[in-house]
């Protein structure tokens, strides 16, 4: 088996604060982030999301239960060579005020003593990677920035030593929702460019499957309800609290998720063909094509191309047929019906 990039073993933090009304902030978590994914921590404000993501990083002890890093028992590594390889981003950034851009994104290279020229090259290149031009970014003070750009600075900050593992809180939490949608697709295509594992805690369900290889909802004490990737979640919630966390905009979310496979296409169908799309296209795609063809009755249908060759057809009960077998319970878990949650909230309160 490959060696998890981190391995939480029954991990438990108790504040010594929080007094005896409450339970622990994390009760016994076992969990493995794979080396290369994005793994996306998703729950109710307060259920120990970002207290697991600190104790990963020794920003907070666990009171007991182990933490490995690439196989490294993370309390057994100095701090600063442990921040060395996970990067951390968090939400209001914590840009140095009196810094420029170009000397943030230099802070780690500095502490680790690079010299200027290396130290210089790599903030050129993280900045450009970020989307920043350098000449027109590296100069400035971060009360000059957006604060989309102030972010993509901390994106560049963490990533400057090219960690291996890269953890976020909360990253996009800042950004009004267009630039943030911005951001998080071009978020993705860093991570698949630098290959960084990353464990990203968020509380917006939306944000979680987006971004997520493999999603892990949590309740209260970072109790995992359900951890499995994205359509699974949305397809087949496990328990009342994914279902309830899916909720309202389920339907929208599994037509963005589902793909058109190989078995749902249809080779019978002789109705008119109105457009043309690729296996494995969003469903969501799928129906956008019946709805462009608005004079068409329901034996419409469109031409499903595999490469240049016709495989067949899908018409709109193709969709249905698809998206029934994706919630099918008999797949997997006892998934509630499609219409159920439609009048709950997606998103929880930050
Ligand atoms: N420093 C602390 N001292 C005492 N209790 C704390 C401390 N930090 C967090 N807690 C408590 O631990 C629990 C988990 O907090 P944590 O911040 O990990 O949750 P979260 O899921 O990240 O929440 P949010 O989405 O609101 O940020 C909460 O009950 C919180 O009040």
């Amino acid at each position: 088996m490959v060696q998890p990039a981190i391995a939480f073993e029954h991990v438990r933090k108790e504040y010594p604060t929080a007094g005896d009304r409450s339970g622990a902030a994390v009760d016994d978590l076992s969990l493995d982030v794979r080396p290369g994914e994005v793994l996306v921590l998703v729950g109710p404000s307060g259920c120990g999301k970002s207290t697991t993501l600190r104790m990963a990083n020794r920003l907070v002890e666990p009171t007991s239960g182990r933490i490995l890093l690439e196989g490294d028992d993370v309390t057994h590594v100095d701090p600063v060579q442990l921040r060395r390889r996970i990067g951390y981003v968090i939400q209001d950034v914590g840009l140095f005020p009196h810094r420029t851009v170009a000397q943030n994104v230099a802070t780690v290279p500095r502490l680790l003593g690079w010299d200027r020229r290396r130290t210089a090259a790599r903030v050129e290149e993280l900045l450009a990677l970020v989307g920043l031009e350098p000449s027109r970014y590296a100069r400035r003070y971060p009360h000059e920035l957006s604060g989309g750009e102030r972010q993509r600075v901390g994106v560049a900050r963490a990533l400057a030593t090219d960690p291996p593992v890269l953890l976020m809180d909360e990253p996009f939490g800042a950004v009004d929702p267009v630039g943030r949608r911005r951001l998080q697709s071009e978020f993705a295509r860093i991570q698949r460019e630098v290959g960084t594992t990353v464990m990203l805690v968020t509380h917006d369900i939306d944000e979680a499957v987006r971004m997520g290889d493999r999603v892990a909802v949590l309740s209260s004490g970072a109790h995992v309800e359900q951890l499995a990737t994205p359509l699974e979640v949305v397809a087949r919630p496990a328990t009342d609290a994914v279902a309830d966390l899916v909720g309202r905009g389920r339907l929208a979310r599994l037509l963005a998720l589902g793909r058109l496979t190989e078995a749902d296409v249809d080779t019978g169908a002789t109705g008119p063909v109105v457009g043309r799309v690729a296996l494995g296209a969003e469903l969501g795609d799928v129906l956008g094509a019946f709805l462009a063809a608005p004079g068409e009755g329901a034996g419409a249908r469109v031409e499903v191309l595999d490469g240049d060759r016709v495989v067949g057809s899908a018409t709109s009960a193709t969709v249905l047929r698809a998206l029934r077998r994706l919630t099918d319970a008999s797949h997997g878990t006892d998934a509630p019906p499609l219409a159920a949650g439609a009048d709950r909230v997606g998103t929880l309160p930050a």
